[in-house]
């Protein structure tokens, strides 16, 4: 599906995020002018930036700012936090360690899951059980790494912040609750009841949070360079909202005739987009759209990628009201999110 879009819609929510919990919502004409132009979205592109989220364009640039000076440290440091299948998959990643499709891509990243107690999900969630990886708090020396960075004479570290882990949390709570706020708005699209994606499915969402950085092509070994920063993919939840730097166009997404559309950057916005699970869901009203990040930029580039998904144990099978617009029967089959999360974790990285 999708179509032969050449631009991806802009959509200001401000309505969406302002009255979506409020009970006399279905009457608000704003609000349902917005959920119109997501159910555009989602069949044309399958991608839409959105503003008027409420989330300061101050937060989102100081995230971006400090997932970029981690990835100036030296290598050694960014090894402190390194994943292992011992840290349950989080941590940092050099690069070319994941991989699309078999090759491998050109950026480094840090990766961060919800924390998962032992047993919590039973064998099902045991590769990736573990709590994030959040550099400086992991091993006592930061005030240290701190005070010596500051130390432009002797060293020429990049200065780094030490309040990394609660900045990150605290926007990885923002970031769900607008993704509540958007799938609250993408039920309505879908013609459902405002809550369809949540209680025992996705009141408890999973997410995962890719701290990602693309390296100046030239800055690596001919030998190890592919053309890819992350090769051409499907996201495999429900919805994805990107933070990507403002002057650097590098992610492409697929129209129907296969022309790559550039996604560029608009400050202040996300790029949104949806996932595997959603196709599910819906049985395919909306279906994912391809696409892929190539840095042919001078400059090094900074995302960080937000992945809204349902609840870790759901069993997600398209939901009735959608069967019902679309032949009664089932396109696709059940699906646990957990298996498919842990199938692509488990193959997605050469370690
Ligand atoms: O870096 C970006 O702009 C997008 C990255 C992406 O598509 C992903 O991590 O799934
Ligand atoms: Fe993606």
């Amino acid at each position: 599906m999708g179509s032969d879009f050449k631009s991806i819609p802009l959509i200001d929510i401000s309505p969406l995020v302002e009255k979506i919990d409020d009970p006399n919502m279905a009457n608000d004409k704003d609000l349902l002018q917005v959920v119109r132009m997501l159910d555009d979205a989602c069949r044309e592109a399958g991608f839409f930036y959105v503003k008027g989220h409420g989330i300061a364009e101050s937060l989102m640039k100081e995230v971006r700012d400090v997932t970029q000076k981690f990835f100036q440290l030296p290598y050694e440091e960014k090894l402190k936090i390194k994943m292992t299948p011992q840290s349950g998959y989080r941590g940092y990643q050099r690069v070319g360690e994941n991989v699309t499709k078999g090759k491998p891509d050109m950026h480094e990243a840090i990766d961060c899951y919800t924390p998962i107690e032992p047993g919590q999900f039973g064998d099902l969630a045991k590769p990736m059980e573990g709590s994030n990886l959040w550099y400086g708090s992991n091993f006592p020396p930061l005030f240290v790494l701190d005070i010596i960075s500051q130390s432009t004479i002797l060293f020429d570290l990049p200065k780094y912040p030490s309040n990394f882990d609660s900045l990150l949390e605290n926007y990885i709570n923002l970031l769900r609750d607008l993704s509540r706020k958007i799938m609250r708005g993408i039920a309505l699209a879908l013609g459902g009841p405002v809550d369809a994606f949540e209680g025992k499915t996705a009141g408890d969402p999973f997410w995962v949070c890719r701290l990602i950085g693309y390296p100046v092509s030239t800055d690596i070994p001919e030998e190890q360079r592919t053309d890819t920063g992350c090769g051409a993919h499907t996201d495999y939840g429900l919805l994805t909202l990107v933070n990507q730097d403002d002057d650097i166009c590098a992610l492409e997404v697929r129209n129907k005739s296969g022309e790559w559309i550039y996604a560029k950057p608009l400050p202040g916005t996300f790029v949104c987009n949806i996932g595997d699970m959603l196709k599910v869901w819906s049985n395919g009203i909306y279906q994912p759209t391809l696409h892929r990040v190539v840095n042919n930029s001078p400059r090094y580039r900074v995302s960080v990628a937000f992945f809204y998904e349902s609840n870790f144990d759901a069993a997600v099978e398209p939901v009735e009201f959608c069967r019902e617009r679309t032949g009664g029967f089932a396109k696709y089959e059940k699906v646990v999110y957990g298996e498919h999360l842990v199938q692509k974790v488990l193959t997605n990285f050469v370690m």
